[in-house]
């Protein structure tokens, strides 16, 4: 598997083309969901003890196969049931198996703000996740240079949408000023090597700003490692493979 932020320059390519065959962004702004009003990811991580956000994806580049008959509708609703206070969907076909389809039909049948986790480099990518019914999107430092970030984060912004702004490493945080960055997501997994290390997540926090909340993401494997990010500083935490795989065996067990 090659390795994904090589491949953003791409991808870059990809969306631009994509584009051409895709929907004007006059008909992106028709859609119901464009004109509805958003909500607050940010509000409902403050206003819990402990934020979970559970993602939706159904393979990774790290693991491949995850849950790959996945039924977005009946996920989205058992993590509402089970008290998650965001939903992440992955709308990136080739490497999580998602689409936006999945997006609008999480939105549809929950009361969760949906983050759209996709790899976002150009402005029209925020058109469609406004338009899918995201509530937020995601920026990754490392992806990008800080005027592009710059860019995505005033259009997100000017559309209602918040910012989860990914960091590997604590000075990344330099890379967009603090007032579009909603939640700081710190990333356990290096998207290089796909190495994963919570502690290295730990040791960043007393290197970050104070007043952003801070979202622990990824390899995290059991409730034990939740509790402890948690009591050493997180605002919350965004789980994905975990959760994902539950509900493989719940599903299995009916069969
Ligand atoms: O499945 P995990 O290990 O719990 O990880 C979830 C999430 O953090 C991960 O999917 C992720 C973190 N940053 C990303 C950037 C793009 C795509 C996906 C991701």
């Amino acid at each position: 598997m090659k390795r994904i932020l090589e491949e953003i320059t791409g991808y870059q390519q990809l969306v631009v083309n994509l584009k051409k065959q895709k929907m004007p962004v006059e008909v992106l702004k028709s859609f119901p969901e464009f004109s509805s009003s958003t909500r607050s990811l940010k509000q409902a991580v403050a206003g819990s003890g402990q934020g979970i956000i559970a993602e939706f994806k159904r393979r990774s580049p790290s693991k491949e196969a995850i849950n790959l008959k996945a039924d977005v509708i009946e996920i989205a609703q058992s993590y509402e049931q089970m008290g998650a206070v965001g939903m992440s969907v992955l709308t990136n076909q080739r490497y999580f198996g998602g689409s936006l389809e999945d997006l609008q039909l999480a939105k549809s049948v929950c009361k969760l703000p949906i983050l759209r986790k996709d790899f976002m480099v150009d402005p029209y990518q925020i058109y469609e996740a406004k338009a899918y019914g995201a509530d937020a999107i995601l920026l990754i430092a490392n992806a990008l240079p800080s005027e592009k970030l710059e860019e995505l984060a005033v259009l997100a912004h000017d559309l209602g949408l918040e910012i989860l702004f990914e960091i590997h490493q604590a000075e990344e945080i330099k890379k967009l000023a603090p007032k579009y960055i909603d939640l700081i997501g710190v990333n356990n997994r290096n998207l290089r090597t796909f190495d994963v290390d919570l502690q290295q997540g730990l040791d960043m926090l007393p290197h970050l700003p104070s007043e952003l909340l801070k979202i622990s993401e990824s390899g995290i494997q059991d409730r034990e490692s939740i509790e402890k990010l948690i009591q050493q500083g997180f605002n919350g935490v965004l789980v994905g493979e975990f959760f994902m795989k539950q509900k493989r065996s719940e599903q299995q067990n009916r069969k």
